[in-house]
């Protein structure tokens, strides 16, 4: 699967090294991360990987400086990785001025009644005994089209916005090859895979969710009320004891709390468990760690193999929705955000699919779960001006 892209600045073509042209690109290679202490802003493409190992490989052996992009949610499936031509980190969240307007949208099924059919399914199979199957993440789409073009970057900045933390991010995901090219992915992630800085890792797994709302007491219930519901504190679980386990072999010690605490996106509250610890080898890559964590059960499920099966029969292709975004420099840190809250933006920039699942186990109830997809596609929809009260 390796291929190595190289990009054409001069006439916005992408050319692979063993000469063929590809489709024309616009801005090909546009990376964005905003996080609320650090940002990274990319461009270009030096170099581009649909193979993460080959990523890796050439930032161990010190051939490329630093690597950007996308992991999809398949391991089997090509990523969506370059080495920028320019890359810059900024302190705070990205301020984007001068973003073009978003153009009005026409909105797909919001309250498509079939993921009800795709929860239960997946209920049926949980409550089997003769399943493995203990966690299984369930999603959907909403499709908005539009007569007028999306530029990625005014998503973005309406994302960024969006939020108080200014959470974002804005890959180009042409390096995934032919059928990607053109193809942006934009979302507001609230969840940290891996944050690796020095000798010092980082993750903050969010699993169990409830709805945010206007009237202060109100919210404050809802939050209450998850920190107590046995459902969301084993769905939490899952995904701890699965970084535990990969990150174990990784560090020298582990802080792992033995209770989640709540956090919040204006949406939504979440369980979520601030993990930190130290590594053995400090200059173990964060993109070999992302590799590792990667399906955690917050986007997959538990036992993996059989989530995978599952989640392919019930939902089908996925591409990088419940993927991870981020970037590894030569010295290894880097920052993986898990790849939700998102959409992707077509080539021709008239279409938005927009993405948003949740944790099913047996308890869980077909009509909660589609409201909660709701609640979750809200963070991409509103930003981008699309109300969800409908
Ligand atoms: C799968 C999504 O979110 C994940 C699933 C959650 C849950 O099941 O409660 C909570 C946070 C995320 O880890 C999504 O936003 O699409």
């Amino acid at each position: 699967m390796t291929r190595t892209v190289v990009v054409d600045r001069g006439i916005g073509t992408t050319t692979t090294r063993s000469g063929r042209r590809g489709e024309p690109t616009r801005e090909s290679g546009v990376f964005e991360l905003s996080r609320p202490d650090r940002s990274i802003s990319a461009s270009g493409v030096r170099a581009g990987f649909d193979d993460p190992r080959a990523a890796l490989e050439q930032l161990r052996s010190g051939s490329v400086s630093a690597v950007v992009g996308a992991l999809p949610f398949r391991r089997d499936r090509p990523a969506a990785l370059f080495e920028p031509v320019t890359m810059r980190h900024h302190d705070g969240s990205a301020a984007v001025t001068h973003a073009p307007a978003l153009p009005a949208f026409t909105v797909g099924n919001l309250h498509d009644a079939s993921h009800l059919d795709r929860v239960a399914a997946g209920v049926a199979v949980l409550a089997d005994a003769s399943s493995p199957l203990q966690k299984v993440v369930l999603a959907r789409t909403v499709e908005l089209s539009s007569e007028h073009e999306t530029h990625p970057m005014a998503a973005f900045a309406a994302l960024v916005a969006g939020t108080p933390t200014g959470n974002g991010y804005c890959v180009d995901l042409s390096s995934a090859g032919a059928e990607y090219s053109g193809r942006t992915l934009v979302g507001s992630s609230p969840e940290v895979l891996i944050r690796k800085s020095g000798d010092v890792v980082s993750c903050h797994p969010l699993a169990g969710s409830a709805p945010r709302f206007t009237d202060p007491e109100q919210d404050r219930s809802s939050g209450r009320t998850l920190t107590q519901s046995s459902k969301d504190l084993r769905e939490h679980a899952f995904v701890v004891d699965a970084l535990r386990e990969t990150l174990a072999p990784f560090c020298k010690t582990l802080d792992i709390p033995d209770q989640p605490t709540l956090t919040n996106t204006p949406q939504l509250w979440h369980l979520g468990t601030p993990i930190s610890g130290v590594l053995a080898d400090p200059s173990t890559p964060s993109l070999e760690m992302a590799l590792a964590l990667h399906p955690t059960p917050a986007v997959c499920g538990t036992p993996t193999d059989v989530a995978y099966s599952t989640i392919e029969e019930l939902e089908g292709e996925r591409g990088f929705y419940g993927g991870a975004v981020g970037w590894c420099d030569a010295g290894g840190d880097g920052e993986w955000m898990v790849t939700i809250r998102c959409a992707e933006i077509s080539a021709d920039r008239r279409r938005i699919t927009a993405y948003g699942g949740g944790g099913i186990i047996a308890e869980s109830d077909p009509d909660a779960e589609l409201a909660e997809t709701v609640t979750k596609l809200g963070t991409v929809l509103r930003a981008l001006g699309v109300s969800t009260d409908v």
